[in-house]
């Protein structure tokens, strides 16, 4: 095994993954520097988001090595991945996941609580989290009392509270109208750039793409040097995807 260069605090090497005998990932290579915006951009069902779990140790590629810092994903335990994802990694869905049970500033307080943050402080964090993404006035509400753009925002707001060292969003603006998503993207983004958090953000959108600060694209589980507008558009079947 060769450990990653010292500038990239993601990196992984050739990982190769399949869903059902039919290959998501083809030998994707890459590294992701410090406090960077990185998009991972393609067509629908090019490999993206098995590529963020594959980087995020939700998933162990069946090929190829995923290194955080000097610490090789790959090989660790399933329960040190766990710990990994819960004290360093945060994750936004393309749709919000919420706990229906727990109101808004408990959802997004919840990572940090289960980091054994106090409770006071937690809250803290959650609540002004909650107001920097315009949803201040929802945070005694459960998800269900929510709009699904509200929703969305008490999950970008839960991801940004924990101050991860790696955020990763798979599509994290899919659910909300153009101007909506919009704020949210820069919010998360200049909320990222000002806390150092780095960002693994996958989309099939070009416009979001370019909130990032590099953009590596993909296409049938490889990576390309760039796109057509008919395959950023998901217009070309994925051939692997059937
Ligand atoms: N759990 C699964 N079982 C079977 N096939 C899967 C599974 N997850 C993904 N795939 C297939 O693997 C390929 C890559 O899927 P993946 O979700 O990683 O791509 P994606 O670029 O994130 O697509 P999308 O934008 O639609 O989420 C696709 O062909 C997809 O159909």
């Amino acid at each position: 095994m060769v450990a990653p260069p010292d500038n990239d605090v993601l990196w992984a090497r050739s990982l190769h993954h399949s869903h059902d005998n039919s290959p998501a990932l083809q030998g994707v290579s890459l590294g992701v520097r410090e406090g960077e915006i990185l998009a991972v951009h393609g067509p629908r069902g090019c490999g993206k988001t098995t590529l963020l779990h594959c980087l995020s140790g939700q998933t162990v590629a069946e090929e190829g090595e995923v290194w955080f810092n000097s610490a090789p994903v790959h090989t660790m335990s399933a329960l040190q991945r766990e710990r990994l994802r819960r004290d360093r990694f945060a994750w936004i869905d393309p749709r919000p996941t919420l706990v229906p049970e727990l109101t808004a500033w408990e959802n997004a307080a919840l990572p940090l609580l289960l980091r054994g943050t106090p409770h006071r402080a937690a809250k803290a964090a959650a609540l002004e989290w909650l107001e920097r993404l315009d949803v201040g006035a929802c945070a005694k509400r459960r998800p269900r009392a929510l709009l699904q753009a509200q929703r969305q925002r008490v999950a970008v707001a839960r991801a940004l509270a924990a101050e991860p060292t790696v955020l990763f969003a798979d599509e994290p603006t899919a659910a909300l109208h153009t101007a909506d998503g919009r704020q949210v993207l820069r919010t998360l983004t200049a909320a990222a750039r000002s806390h150092r958090i780095t960002v693994v953000l996958a989309t099939y959108d070009a416009d979001v793409a370019a909130h990032a600060d590099r953009s590596v694209a993909l296409l049938d589980g490889r990576r390309v040097n760039s796109l057509t507008a008919d395959e950023v558009e998901g217009r070309d079947a994925c051939s692997l995807s059937v």
